[in-house]
């Protein structure tokens, strides 16, 4: 596992940020619509046309393997591929991870493309996304790795407006233990605690910013 120095001025993050945010956020939406069109099946074949001339001409240039995580030399993050975060990845609801005193937290919204049960957010979406708050509260002072996280689902998390927040709550060593909920407008519906570590390969990484350019 390597990061990527991406040698770069903050200007041009900020710039390129500009470029695919629009882009992504399209993608996002043709995700939310194909899960709720009720067009007719041939205004559905003749889209899956257009939308594959479309790929086709993202594919013609493309990098080998995954985007990775990427920095610059001041330290600002760019994990662009994220599953959470990630400004070029339209699974990603996305996360804005906003520091605070006592540690991370994020406002959001997720639609129909992270329903599990009826209405409600797939469970392990929930999880997905407190693994990555406590693992950004954990990783203030250089990255860490999830060891071990814990989930307790109170009461289903309905499709919405949503809030999340995680903190640290013990430092051992190389081992942070952090905790996290996600709330709604009643209140926190799942809880998590967990372990995370500051792998022995990582302690002479220079330490970036877990935060995104
Ligand atoms: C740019 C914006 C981005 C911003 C993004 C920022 C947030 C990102 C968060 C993402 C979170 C993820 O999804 S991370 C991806 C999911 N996680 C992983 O893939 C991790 C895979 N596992 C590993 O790589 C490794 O097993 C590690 C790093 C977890 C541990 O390896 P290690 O460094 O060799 O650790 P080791 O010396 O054996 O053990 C150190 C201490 O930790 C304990 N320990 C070891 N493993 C575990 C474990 N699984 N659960 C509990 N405790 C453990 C040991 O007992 C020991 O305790 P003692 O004897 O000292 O008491």
């Amino acid at each position: 596992m390597e990061f990527i120095l991406e040698d770069i001025s903050e200007a041009e993050v900020a710039r390129r940020r500009g470029v695919y945010t629009p882009l992504t956020d399209t993608v996002r939406d043709l995700v939310d619509a194909v899960i709720r069109t009720e067009v007719s099946e041939d205004a559905l074949d003749d889209a899956r046309r257009r939308i594959a001339e479309v790929v086709a001409d993202l594919r013609s240039k493309q990098m080998d393997g995954p985007y990775g995580v990427r920095h610059t030399r001041q330290n600002t993050g760019m994990a662009w591929g994220n599953a959470v975060i990630g400004v070029r990845n339209a699974l990603a609801p996305p996360l804005d991870v906003v520091h605070v005193d006592d540690g991370v937290r994020s406002d959001f919204t997720l639609g129909a493309a992270y329903e599990g049960p009826p209405g409600c957010v797939h469970g392990g979406v929930c999880a997905m996304l407190l693994d990555h708050l406590l693992g950004n509260a954990a990783s203030t002072e250089g990255p860490c790795y999830t060891g071990t996280i814990t989930i307790r689902y109170l009461r289903p998390t309905r499709l919405g407006a949503l809030s999340a927040r995680a903190w640290v709550t013990e430092r051992t060593g190389r081992k942070l233990y952090a905790k996290g909920t996600i709330s709604d407008a009643e209140g926190v519906t799942c809880e998590a605690e967990g372990v995370f570590i500051v792998p022995r390969s990582a302690v002479d990484t220079p330490a970036v910013r877990w935060s995104q350019g």
